[in-house]
């Protein structure tokens, strides 16, 4: 953990509210809902850029990015969806595999294999400012990659059924999908690191 986060661990005032920084209006519904009050923050609509790598790698240099952009504490996350036989991929790159080839291009990807499972994984990075080093929580469903069903208004979520269920995230009412989800239980972790830093905020302006 970087110094000032350090300094921060032993309870010191956070000098702003922490900014959630995300250009997607659904993942913000999602955190917000998730964090309830247990992490004050704010948000704000930035397009950071799609960086290349490994999922941890990315989030934390997305933190990077944000601190210094904000000049303040930062709370970023990426998103990956990963097919097995595909080894991993298309992984941190889903969002343009999605916006290029569709659901259906997605499940054609995997018609020449029979093992169809995926999983979801989001990697949370939290700076404390610009210069620190990011702290990362990652969360990972397991599930497998169906034809499209559901409501269409998230990303990827009606052709991803996680294991154990028969619904796929769409089609989940969105409370069970909060209960369940690879974005969940990476929160879980950012909530339990803050609860432990004991770090305290100013929300006068959040
Ligand atoms: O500004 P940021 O936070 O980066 O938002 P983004 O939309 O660019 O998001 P990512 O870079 O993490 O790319 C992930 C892609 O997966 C989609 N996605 C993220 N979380 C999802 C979820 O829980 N269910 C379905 N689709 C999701 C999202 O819409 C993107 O197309
Ligand atoms: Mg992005």
């Amino acid at each position: 953990m970087a110094a000032a986060a350090m300094a921060n661990a032993s309870g010191r005032v956070l000098s702003q509210p922490v900014t959630f920084v995300t250009g997607n209006a659904k993942k913000l519904e999602e955190v917000r809902t998730i964090l309830g009050q247990s992490v004050p923050f704010k948000s704000l609509k930035l397009d950071l850029p799609e960086l290349q790598g490994e999922p941890e790698e990315i989030s934390k240099e997305k933190a990077r990015l944000a601190a210094a952009q904000v000049n303040g504490p930062v709370l970023v996350e990426d998103t990956c969806l990963c097919f097995n036989a595909l080894k991993g991929l298309p992984g941190p790159y889903i969002k343009w595999f999605l916006q290029k080839i569709g659901h259906e291009g997605l499940n054609n990807l995997l018609m020449a294999y029979d093992d169809k499972s995926a999983y979801a994984l989001c990697a949370f990075s939290f700076a404390v400012g610009p210069g620190c080093e990011p702290v990362t929580f990652m969360g990972k469903t397991m599930g497998k990659i169906v034809p499209a069903r559901g409501p269409n208004d998230f990303g990827w979520d009606p052709i991803f059924q996680p294991d154990g269920y028969e619904q796929t995230y769409a089609e989940m009412p969105k409370e069970e999908k909060n209960k369940i989800s690879h974005r969940f239980k990476a929160l879980d972790m950012v909530k339990s690191h803050f609860a432990e830093a004991g770090y305290t905020f100013q929300i006068d302006n959040v």
